[in-house]
């Protein structure tokens, strides 16, 4: 089975950032270069550079709503969701937020007003009807105040108390250098990634502003001083030109703006930013937005209005760029900072801040924090309102997401101590997407005749969206083959092509893009009125968040989903590609310990690709135990930033001995090292320990070094670097628990994918359409069954969702004993067996090398466990007759 998914190719990246490549060295130093491997000079290779709680008191969620007029009719899903919520007490609501008066939500052209429904999302359109749906016009709801740029940023001082007046800089016209570059987003598991170029700089802001520097200013300090629905509306209507608030924002803002820790749980598209923009404005100090993406901060950082100015910082940004952001940040000229979550590792950048004030943390997808959501990612693991507030001293904490279920939502709250009433909830999925499912045998022809049916034929703006990169490119060939013209997006095409696309689609050059969900993330394009998934969703958050990409704009549109069983059984087995089993736990426990003492200080450090084939983990595996190894109950290690951890140097200007007499550094890595091919070889941790420094400070070391032009060096081996601060009493209890805490999470993933896959065969299959749904429109019966799945109490035990899975198969108990015996000189595992037969390739058991194998697949339609199981007695059997 191929596993180029878009989301299976995940890695979490948080090395250091790259600085730029040794500059050539001068021709007599060539040529000294160049001596035999004998000489203490040889010549380097072309160097490649440096890659360098208050408790919840439980949750019932309380729901906050405001009283719109058009929030009345009952078969709406939002009525539905009001209903669904458990003891759900208007008084509480009235405690809680100032309902804001019936707002007038304008009819978009197109849309019967009876098919309008309670949680449309005005746009900030004008009151009149527009004669036609515009296109060119995908900058959202924005007031171009200066098309130049040349308009007035605000300047502010960290800190910054009382009324002096506000001072107003020019904004500098300098051109930007590098493009803000579209990186690889894999949103099937969220992370920062490669990108061309990344600019940590507010000149990648989009909008200036004219503002009345006097009135801005009083508004300012008004909504500081009262942030009242006047004030606050005031100030939404200068900075954005939007007439009102949509729900949930004004209670959001006031809350944040109070320093009150809020969950925000909106729609997409439904103006999520917006509230933490407008307390960043209002609040003195800086503001901190994690973000999971490089695309998304870029994204956001370009939709802060000019009268914010931002800052990005992400590991894969030059030292420059980064420094550059960080002397705006110690200046006062940022006001809004976008991080990664793996910032939040490093002590250096903690130790940025110092006196700076940070207003708040907004944690934006916060669902990455639990590992029960669809997009778990460790590094999440470490926005703890505790660890914030000893590292940062942030007392307010604002979560966002538009995908949540009540148990992901517990967990949140529970990791930032965000209390019960702070919960600000909407429906998660908008009422203006119509929902059809198809049940297909064949699905490209099915698609193509989507795609030419007369109600879709005319439909402007169009993503596909398919599971795997070969998927989308034989899509996109099929569909152009048949005269629909098409364009391919994921993850692998180079950052440029990937930019260029999203650009023409926005612009509306390009209607149709087949993608993997690379596409879509930090994607405001208002007017997409086609979604089809071409392939199953593994949940129903997945499939929430690609259906929400459609009619942003609030018009009806429409989401179109191909089922088919062979898919689901494909992504059922990938699901077990993450499991680990007891045994390779305990010997990854007794690898991380080796040592058997805590050594103050002392670093060590997992090499990734190595200990990944080793203990056949994923890297990302490897990362969630270490990171849980230091955030469990019990602390036993800190995790330090990821390093290239070997290391080649070449001296250039001093020879080797002479300068090992000056630098004790370079005596000890002399001593320390291993000479390869006449140059010398160290591992960055060893050398660090035992000069009693860090690897970080190590690094910087070698970095003034050559910077003065003595030597250069190559970094290889990226790794996982810690320090031990508890050895484990009982390493099999520890083992168990992580085991079982891993298989949990696996089982987690593999019910969200049975749900889904059971709301679109009930869809397709089942639906007794009495509720509405007709032919192939299900809108009704899943917004019931998502209303279900998201509203389930979080402590009622999981249901029990019947899946497809085979249970037993005549066969396979001899295919495995052929195989073992096929295969006597390989050890294996029963998870490994079971994964050849599912056709899961893993770290030890590549796809290259095992999928000529016979029973590859063969068994991918009977369940895992039941693979598993028939694997360990096999494996049993086996090892009793060798
Ligand atoms: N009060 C408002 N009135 C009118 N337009 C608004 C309002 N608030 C936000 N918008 C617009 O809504 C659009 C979507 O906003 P935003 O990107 O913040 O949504 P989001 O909730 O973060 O979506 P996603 O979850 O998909 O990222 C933007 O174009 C924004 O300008």
């Amino acid at each position: 089975m191929d596993s180029d998914s878009d989301s299976a190719a995940s890695h979490v990246s948080s090395t250091p950032p790259r600085i730029p490549n040794p500059k050539p060295f001068p021709r007599s130093q060539h040529k000294r270069k160049s001596t035999p491997k004998s000489q203490p000079f040889p010549s380097p290779p072309p160097s490649s550079g440096d890659p360098s709680i208050n408790s919840l008191h439980g949750l019932p969620l309380k729901i906050h709503r405001s009283s719109s007029s058009d929030h009345h009719r009952s078969t709406s899903f939002s009525t539905l969701f009001k209903a669904r919520r458990p003891a759900f007490d208007p008084s509480d609501l009235q405690s809680i937020v100032d309902l804001s008066p019936p707002k007038k939500p304008t009819l978009p052209e197109r849309v019967d007003p009876s098919k309008l429904h309670r949680n449309w999302i005005p746009s900030s359109a004008p009151p009149e009807l527009p004669q036609k749906r515009l296109r060119f016009s995908s900058e959202g709801n924005f007031v171009r105040l200066n098309i130049n740029g040349y308009g007035r940023r605000y300047s502010f001082k960290n800190g910054r108390k009382g009324k002096k007046p506000l001072r107003f800089r020019k904004r500098s016209g300098k051109p930007r250098t590098k493009s803000a570059g579209e990186n690889e987003i894999e949103m099937g598991c969220l992370e920062e990634e490669e990108e061309e170029s990344c600019l940590g700089d507010s000149q990648m802001q989009g909008r200036s502003s004219g503002l009345d520097s006097g009135r801005f200013e009083e508004a300012i300090v008004a909504a500081r001083e009262d942030p009242s629905e006047v004030n606050l509306l005031e100030l939404l209507r200068l900075v954005y030109g939007h007439s009102s608030f949509r729900d949930g924002q004004l209670e959001a803002i006031q809350k944040v703006v109070a320093g009150e820790s809020t969950m925000l749980v909106l729609p997409t598209g439904a103006g999520k930013s917006l509230c933490y923009q407008l307390p960043a404005l209002i609040l003195p100090g800086v503001t901190l937005v994690v973000s999971p993406l490089v695309a998304l901060m870029v994204d956001q950082l370009k939709h802060l209005p000019s009268v914010i100015p931002g800052g990005l910082l992400s590991s894969n940004q030059t030292n420059e760029e980064a420094s550059a952001t960080l002397d705006k940040l110690r200046e006062g000229k940022i006001k809004v900072l976008f991080v990664s979550p793996e910032r939040f590792l490093n002590e250096g950048f903690l130790s940025v801040f110092g006196s700076t004030i940070i207003s708040f943390v907004a944690v934006d997808e916060a669902h990455c924090i639990s590992e029960w959501s669809h997009n778990f990612r460790p590094s999440y693991l470490r926005l703890r309102a505790s660890i914030l507030r000893a590292k940062l001293n942030v007392k307010c904490m604002l979560a966002m997401t538009a995908t949540a279920t009540s148990k992901t939502l517990q967990e949140i709250m529970r990791a930032l101590e965000i209390p019960a009433v702070n919960l600000i909830q909407t429906c998660q999925i908008r009422d203006n997407i119509q929902l059809f499912v198809i049940s297909s045998g064949n699905r490209l022809k099915d698609l193509l005749m989507l795609m030419k049916s007369s109600s879709l034929v005319d439909k402007q703006s169009v993503i596909i969206y398919c599971k795997f990169q070969v998927e989308t490119d034989m899509v996109t060939k099929y569909l152009c083959d048949n005269n629909i013209l098409a364009k391919g997006y994921h993850s692998s095409l180079p950052a440029r092509d990937r930019n260029r696309i999203q650009e023409l689609f926005c612009s509306n050059k390009i209607r149709v893009v087949v993608a993997t969900v690379a596409f879509g993330m930090g994607l405001d394009k208002s007017d997409v009125d086609l979604v089809i998934h071409y392939s199953l969703p593994e949940s129903l958050e997945e499939y929430v968040q690609k259906t929400g990409r459609a009619g942003r704009d609030g018009r009806l549109s429409f989401c179109h989903l191909l089922l088919d069983d062979l898919t689901y059984y494909k992504l059922r087995s990938l699901l077990y590609s993450d499991g680990v089993d007891e045994y390779a736990i305990n010997k990854l426990l007794c690898e991380i310990f080796s040592d058997g003492i805590v050594q103050d200080g002392h670093a060590s450090s997992l090499v990734k690709e190595s200990a990944s084939r080793k203990f056949d983990m994923k890297e990302e595996v490897l990362l969630t135990i270490l990171t849980q190894l230091e955030l469990g109950d019990v602390q036993y290690l800190h995790l330090l930033p990821q390093l290239n951890v070997t290391c080649t140097l070449y001296f250039h200007k001093t020879p080797p001995d002479l300068l090992s007499k000056k630098d004790i550094l370079i005596a000890t890595i002399m001593k320390k090292s291993e000479t390869k091919q006449g140059y010398f070889v160290f591992d960055i941790p060893t050398v660090a320990n035992t000069v009693g420094i860090t690897p970080t400070d190590l690094l910087n070391k070698l970095k003034n070094l050559k910077f003065m032009g003595e030597i250069t060096y190559d970094l290889k081996d990226p790794a996982f670097c810690f320090t031990i601060i508890k050895v484990p009493d009982d390493y099999c209890s520890l083992t168990s628990r992580i085991t079982k805490w891993l298989s949990e999470v696996e089982q987690c993933k593999v019910q969200k994918l049975d749900e889904m896959f059971h709301v679109a065969t009930f869809a397709a299959k089942e639906c007794p359409k009495v509720d509405g749904c007709f032919d192939n429109m299900h809108t009704p019966c899943i917004q019931k069954k998502i209303l279900d799945y998201f509203c389930r109490d979080a402590n009622a035990p999981s249901v029990d969702v019947f899946t497809k899975m085979g249970r037993s198969s005549p066969f396979l108990h001899a295919d495995i004993k052929v195989f073992l015996q096929s295969n006597s000189h390989v050890k294996f595992t029963p998870r490994a067996i079971a994964r050849i037969m599912h056709g899961i390739p893993s770290p030890a058991f590549p796809s290259a090398t095992w999928s000529k194998c016979h029973f590859w697949e063969r068994y991918s339609q009977i369940d895992f466990a039941v693979v598993m199981k028939a694997a360990t007695s096999e494996l049993m059997k086996f090892d009793r007759k060798t």
